[in-house]
């Protein structure tokens, strides 16, 4: 089946008075319905950027230089970059809707819960108030939120994080979109509140078939959610495959690093493995492989240009010179 949303060569940079900041650099991945694709990196990587190029929330001095985004979910295929503004203020909410970190950006503290839920279904669906209230009282029972008749009257102050997040969610999933993008939604929740966020996210996509783009720094949270994962570093994809793949056969030396960082369950470990070096400079970047300086399997060639992104093995794609290519499972995490 055709993916609901296919990104291509996607570029955005920030003209910066120091100088251009490349933050995303020729993005390209597809989503299908009822897909999750997770995207990885460290904080800097250009995950948010090519989320936000994607809902076209990038402003001055930010510009997407390059690319395309199609979206097939209404019938046809549209470049979400070329459509005027009310379009897409349309797409944005009905058919693509996007979880933040922080509920309370998304949240308007003068107004209920309930009073900004049925915003939005009204909004978007063509009902009376009532039925939108209706509407508003069984999603926030979809997302768990107890006495969720009372719950409608209370103000966002009134909720606890966990819960504010979860009301997000129904607001996010009120008009069921097709596509849904979380910006690290759980990373300002505490541990265990986070895996019940996670859990519900995943039922509601699951009985939604939603297409969810979900981004979080911690390959660990999206181990038991993602369908495919796409590996950020520098503004770059640096690997792109199965969730499987990359736990089981990572191929790039910054995946295996990053799952290094993971606490592991299974063993013992005194502290969690640090990953060498910084976050390279985004300013001003030279065309070679942004991971170069922090690789421990550099090549010469390495600082000098900078490598294709390769599909390796059927739908594993790897941007490296000098990736680990292993042959038994077992062999395939370092340090195992
Ligand atoms: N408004 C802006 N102006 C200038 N530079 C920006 C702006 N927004 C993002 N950037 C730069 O773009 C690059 C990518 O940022 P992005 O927010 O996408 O990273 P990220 O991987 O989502 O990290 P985090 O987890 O910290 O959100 C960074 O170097 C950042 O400084």
């Amino acid at each position: 089946m055709e993916p609901i949303l296919s990104v291509r060569n996607l570029s955005t940079w920030f003209y910066m008075e120091e100088g251009i900041v490349k933050a995303v650099n020729e993005v390209n991945f597809d989503l299908h319905e009822n897909e999750v694709v997770g995207i990885v990196g460290e904080t800097g990587s250009g995950k948010s950027v090519t989320v936000r190029s994607i809902m076209r929330l990038i402003h001055k001095p930010g510009k997407i230089v390059d690319g395309q985004v199609i979206y097939r979910g209404r019938g046809k295929e549209e470049d979400i970059l070329k459509l005027p503004e009310d379009e897409m203020t349309k797409i944005r909410g009905e058919e693509i809707s996007m979880v933040f970190q922080d509920p309370l950006t998304s949240l308007n503290p003068l107004y209920t819960i309930g009073d900004q839920l049925v915003e939005t279904i009204i909004q978007h669906q063509d009902v009376d108030r009532k039925t939108a209230w209706e509407i508003g009282i069984e999603m926030l029972k979809k997302v768990q939120i107890p006495e969720a008749e009372k719950r409608m009257m209370a103000y966002p102050f009134e909720f606890s994080g966990g819960m504010r997040q979860r009301a997000v969610i129904a607001i996010a999933l009120s008009c069921n979109p097709k596509v849904l993008i979380a910006d690290e939604p759980t990373t300002a929740l505490d541990v265990t509140i986070q895996a019940q966020i996670l859990d519900l996210m995943r039922e509601l996509q699951k009985e939604f078939k939603t297409g969810l783009l979900f981004i979080t720094h911690d390959l660990g949270v999206i181990a038991s959610m993602a369908d495919r994962i796409i590996v950020m570093y520098g503004g770059r994809q640096m690997e792109f495959a199965s969730a499987e793949d990359i736990f089981y056969k990572p191929m790039h030396p910054y995946t295996h690093m990053l799952l290094r960082a993971i606490p592991r369950l299974d063993k013992k470990q005194d502290k969690l493995e640090a990953i060498p070096g910084q976050p390279p400079r985004m300013i001003d970047v030279p065309n070679i492989c942004p991971f170069a300086p922090r690789c421990p399997r550099r090549l010469d060639k390495c600082t000098k240009e900078l490598p294709e992104f390769t599909e390796i093995e059927p739908g594993h794609y790897v941007r490296c010179f000098n990736p680990v290519i292993e042959t038994k499972k077992s062999e395939a995490i370092a340090n195992e």
